[in-house]
This record gives structure tokens, C-alpha cells and sequence, in this order.
């Protein structure tokens, strides 16, 4: 068999930007990068290697990690039973874990694109969205992560088979164990249906970056949504509306206006019941404004935390240093990066 190798990059993503919770994402400039070769060797056993953010943690066995269990649940639905002989893939990758920056949306979409190489299937955009909806059942970050830059997105309402289809439990869909010796999963996954998901990309300003102020501790996704509420009053949802209609728009304008992105960047859905679980998070975004820092639009939690992101179009070290200050005060240390908005997903297929 010739030996055909290939890239893939995903960004890291930004969930939420205040008002959107589950609805808008953004893509950032840190990476996770698969480096693919097949036919290298003879054996049926992929051989994984891992550089850079979370590599003292992630699984290196194929059944286990989550890229290429997702890979393998792409295959499954199309008939392909096993990963290919020889497989080799190196993941190098710059996305923190469990910080809210989007390491899970990118290695779920780092899978669907990597089944759909490895099957040579050519899944279009919208059907590697599907499948990624049926492993991260938000659509946020994924979408963000596959299509890049800002952007909207919504679960199309499915009728009662395709609802059913759609909410087979997680374990069902990425099965937790290997096959034993010599056997193989059967090729009866449940199948994504149709056109889960919809998107809409929304300009943005070119002067506004992004900082991220990134506690190190981490937090996971399920812990982060553990806390909040199953319902929500009128008054708090209309709040995060009227602000969600606002900021889609408001951050394409140039020049972006500080007073209405801050305060279009506010939410009661989800940070206020976050708070518990990322002390100092009200401090952060209610002291540091566009007054007291000159360059910031609007300051929120990235994604289910606890990394902070502010968007901004200048002073990045006054708001770094100051919500490094605050954290302090309760016992956190940061680390900062300003990052630029993203491109989505690529793969680059080598000669
Ligand atoms: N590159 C990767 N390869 C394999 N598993 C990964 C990878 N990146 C993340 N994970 C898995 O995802 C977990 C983190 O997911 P989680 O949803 O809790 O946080 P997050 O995606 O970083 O944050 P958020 O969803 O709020 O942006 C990690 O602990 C790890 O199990
Ligand atoms: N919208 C999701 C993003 C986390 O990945 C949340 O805030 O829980």
C-alpha cells in the first residue's frame, strides 16, 4: 500500500462572549496540530505520539483518546471497521485542557476530519458538523472551531426518530473499551442525522484582538455546567438577548464602540452561577472597564471558564496585569496570551 500522509489544524475556540451562551463561538490563534501518515508500517495498531498542552495526561492508545475515537465512530458509520494498517499521527497541540478555550471542540473536530481522511470519505462541512454535535452537543465551540472566526449557530429542531438518534447516550456513540483481541466493534453506531446543526458567520472588526487570562487550574466542561439552572426568569433571558442582537453586530463596526460592547457583553445566564467555581470572576469583569483601561471593548468568561476573555483593541498588559492582581488576591495564578482571530479547520494533504 502507498504511504499517503496528511495535516490537520484546528483553532482553539472562545464559547459564549458574554450574552451567547451554547449559541456563538470564536476562533483563536492556538492550535492543534494532527500529523497523519498511513502505510508507514504493518501493524493494526495505530501508533500515537503527543507534544505540547495536556501531553503528560491524554491517552496515547487509539480506543482511548478522544481524537481517535471520534475518528472511529466516523468510520463505523461508513462501513470501515478498524483504523487503516500503518497508522502513525502526532499531535502536537497549543490548547490548554479544561480551561475554556475550546481543547475538546478541537479534538472532536480534529477526529471528524481525521475519519473522514482516513476513509477517504469527502464529508462535506455540514456532515462533519453532524457528527461532531453527536460527541459535543453544544454547538458552540465546534462550529467555531470547523468554520473559524465569529460565529452563530443553532440545533435545527429533529422529528421524533431523528431526536431519538440524535440523544443516544455519549457512550453508545464513543464506546469506553477496546474491542477485545481479535474482534471489532460492529458497524451499527448510531447514525448522526441530517443537518443538526446551523451556522452563521458574523463579521468582525479587524483591530479587535483577543486576550485570554488563563487561570492555571482546570475546570471542567460538565462541572462548569453542573451548577446552572434548569430554568431562567423572563427578565434574565430578555437581558441576554437584547445584548446577544446587539454585540453580533456591534463587534463588525469600525471603530468598535467600548461603551456598547462592555455592556453588550454582560450575561445572567451562566456567569453569575460560575462564580462560585472561579473566585474573583464577578471582580474581573466588573472593575476592569473600558475607563478605567483604555483599549478594552468588553470582558466576559471564555467559553465554561475559567480563562477570562477580554476583547480589545490596545492596553493588553494593564487588563492582563490587572486581573492577574485580582486573581492573586484569592490564591490564582495566570498566564496571558493575545491572540488573533482564527481561520477554521484545514488539512493540508502532503505529496
Ligand atoms: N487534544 C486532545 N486530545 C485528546 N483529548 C483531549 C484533547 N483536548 C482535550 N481533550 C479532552 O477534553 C478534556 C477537556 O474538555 P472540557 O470540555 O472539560 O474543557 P475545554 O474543552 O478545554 O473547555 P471549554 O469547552 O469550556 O472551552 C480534557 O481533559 C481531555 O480529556
Ligand atoms: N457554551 C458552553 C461552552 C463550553 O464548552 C458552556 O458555557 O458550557
Amino acid at each position: 500500500m502507498p504511504i499517503r500522509s496528511f495535516t490537520i489544524r484546528v483553532p482553539a475556540t472562545s464559547a459564549n462572549i458574554g450574552p451567547g451562551f451554547d449559541v456563538v463561538g470564536l476562533s483563536l490563534s492556538l492550535h492543534l496540530t494532527l500529523t497523519v501518515t498511513v502505510g508507514a508500517h504493518d501493524s493494526i495498531s495505530p501508533k500515537i505520539t503527543y507534544s505540547g498542552e495536556g501531553a503528560d495526561e491524554v491517552p496515547l492508545d487509539a480506543y482511548k483518546n478522544l481524537t481517535t475515537r471520534v475518528a472511529l465512530y466516523v468510520l463505523r458509520c461508513h462501513n470501515i471497521a478498524k483504523f487503516p494498517v500503518g497508522l502513525t499521527i502526532h499531535c502536537d497541540n497549543e490548547i490548554p485542557f479544561g480551561r475554556g478555550l475550546g481543547s475538546s471542540g478541537a479534538a472532536v473536530i480534529a477526529g471528524v476530519i481525521l475519519g473522514s481522511e482516513l476513509g477517504q470519505l469527502s464529508l462535506p462541512v455540514e456532515r462533519l458538523l453532524d457528527f461532531a454535535l453527536m460527541v459535543e452537543r453544544h454547538p458552540d465551540n465546534v462550529t467555531a472551531a470547523l468554520v473559524g472566526g465569529f460565529v452563530g449557530s443553532y440545533l435545527r429542531e429533529l422529528d421524533g426518530a431523528a431526536t431519538e438518534a440524535a440523544s443516544v447516550p455519549l457512550s453508545e456513540v464513543l464506546p469506553e473499551y477496546p474491542p477485545d483481541a481479535g474482534e471489532e466493534w460492529g458497524l451499527n453506531p448510531p447514525q448522526p442525522p441530517l443537518g443538526i446543526g446551523h451556522y452563521v458567520r458574523f463579521g468582525w472588526s479587524e483591530s479587535i484582538k483577543a486576550l485570554a487570562i488563563i487561570p492555571r487550574f482546570e475546570l471542567s466542561t460538565a462541572k462548569a455546567r453542573g451548577v446552572l439552572p434548569l430554568e431562567y426568569s423572563r427578565k434574565d433571558l430578555v437581558f441576554n438577548l437584547q445584548r446577544l442582537a446587539v454585540l453580533t453586530t456591534a463587534l463588525a463596526r469600525n471603530p468598535p464602540d467600548p461603551e456598547l460592547i462592555y455592556e453588550a457583553m454582560k450575561d445572567r445566564v451562566h456567569q453569575p452561577y460560575r462564580k462560585t467555581l472561579i473566585p474573583g470572576l464577578p471582580e474581573v469583569t466588573s472593575n476592569i472597564t473600558p475607563s478605567t483601561h483604555p483599549g478594552l471593548l468588553g470582558i466576559c468568561l471564555s467559553g465554561a471558564g475559567p480563562t477570562i476573555l477580554a476583547l480589545a483593541t490596545g492596553g493588553y498588559e494593564a487588563i492582563a496585569n490587572d486581573a492577574a492582581a485580582i486573581f492573586k488576591t484569592h490564591g490564582i495564578e495566570v498566564d496571558w496570551k493575545v491572540l488573533e482571530i482564527a481561520g477554521g479547520s484545514i488539512v493540508q494533504r502532503n505529496p
